[in-house]
């Protein structure tokens, strides 16, 4: 018998809201953030096979370990330990198709390590439930959990413990992206080596954002966005600077660095000032490309299409 590829389809997020506490005994820090996620997305394909491996196809592949570093394979791995099976010999191939920036500080990583433990749940009828698999989830990285949720949530712990939130709108985003990404760890350092330094002003209390959500309007939101991680990534890249006021320059409500950057994210008023928005940015020469993109968007998701079928041809009228 053939065996059925099972593909899921995980978004991206961006922090609308990134505060960050003091550095933990363990090495992480306490966080509140409020994540969106967004509608650039990845596809992780599970199958059956006894030539297991990783393949990553898409923008940016060639950053991506094709081993066991890939966090989908580490997530294989958990997986089939928690389920019982031999992690050394899972017996599955995971393909990858990335249309979320790599080392962009928008989860991608985190977003295929869900996906994948959504795809093998039903691969290896497994029958976990969200809870258990959010709890796997948290043990692979400290967003992994909000890639499984989607939506728009309030993160706290290492960010692994998630409310959803109510937003009731949908917001129109200019993602830019740069040359280089740029490593987490590295950032959260900066950030202490700064407040070791001087004190930064920090994001302050996610309250007034949790609002703004709740209302729905775009301009009281692009007044409460922040990232107490976007002066450690600019100081580590100050051309930052330059692409966040470009952003602005050409339209947009605000802009912030998402996460731990380099990638910055601006809020638009609609959709169509985002196109106008991204044509304008895309042409200043402050970034490597521009996306479009909008959320909350639903978390990771089996496909209804089978991955293995052709695509039918397409009819024009
Ligand atoms: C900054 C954020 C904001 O959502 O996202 P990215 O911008 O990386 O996507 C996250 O905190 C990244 O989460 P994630 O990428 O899952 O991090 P993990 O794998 O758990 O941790 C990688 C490293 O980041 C640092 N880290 C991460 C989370 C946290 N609350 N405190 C930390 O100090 C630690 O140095 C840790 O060893
Ligand atoms: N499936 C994956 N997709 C992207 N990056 C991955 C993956 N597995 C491991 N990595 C590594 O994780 C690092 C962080 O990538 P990513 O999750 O895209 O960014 P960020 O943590 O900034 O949101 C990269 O340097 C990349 O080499």
């Amino acid at each position: 018998m053939v065996p059925t590829p099972i593909t899921v389809r995980v978004p991206a997020k961006v922090n609308l809201h990134l505060s960050v506490g003091e550095s933990r005994e363990d090495g992480y820090h306490e966080l509140v953030t409020v994540f969106q996620a967004l509608s650039l997305t990845d596809d992780v394909t599970v199958v059956g096979s006894d030539e297991p491996g990783v393949e990553v196809h898409g923008e940016g592949a060639g950053e991506v370990p094709a081993d066991g570093r890939n966090l989908a394979w580490r997530a294989v791995r958990l997986l089939a330990e928690h389920a019982g099976r031999d992690p050394e010999a899972p017996g599955v191939r995971v393909s990858m198709n990335k249309g979320i920036p790599v080392a962009g500080g928008m989860a991608g990583g985190s977003a295929d390590a869900a996906a994948t433990l959504l795809a093998l749940n039903g691969l290896w009828h497994l029958e976990l439930g969200r809870d258990e698999l959010s709890e796997i989830a948290g043990r692979l990285g400290s967003d992994v959990p909000f890639a499984l949720q989607g939506g728009t949530a309030l993160g706290t712990g290492r960010g692994e413990r998630l409310v959803p939130v109510l937003a009731r709108h949908t917001y129109h985003w200019v993602i830019a992206l740069d040359r280089d990404g740029m490593e987490t760890p590295g950032v959260y350092g900066e950030l202490d080596r700064l407040r070791a330094e001087s004190k930064p002003n920090p994001v302050g209390d996610v309250e007034p954002l949790l609002e703004a959500l709740a209302s729905g309007d775009p301009r009281q939101l692009a007044l409460l966005l922040g990232n107490d991680l976007q002066a450690a990534a600019v100081s580590l890249r100050p051309g930052l600077r330059r692409t966040l006021r470009a952003g602005v320059q050409a339209g947009a409500l605000a802009g912030i660095v998402s996460g731990s950057g380099p990638t910055c994210a601006f809020l638009c008023t609609d959709a169509d000032a985002a196109v106008k928005v991204a044509a304008e940015l895309s042409g200043a020469g402050v970034c490597r490309t521009v996306r479009v993109a909008h959320g909350p968007v639903p978390g990771a998701k089996v496909s209804e299409e089978r991955s293995d079928r052709p695509t039918p041809p397409q009819v024009h009228a």
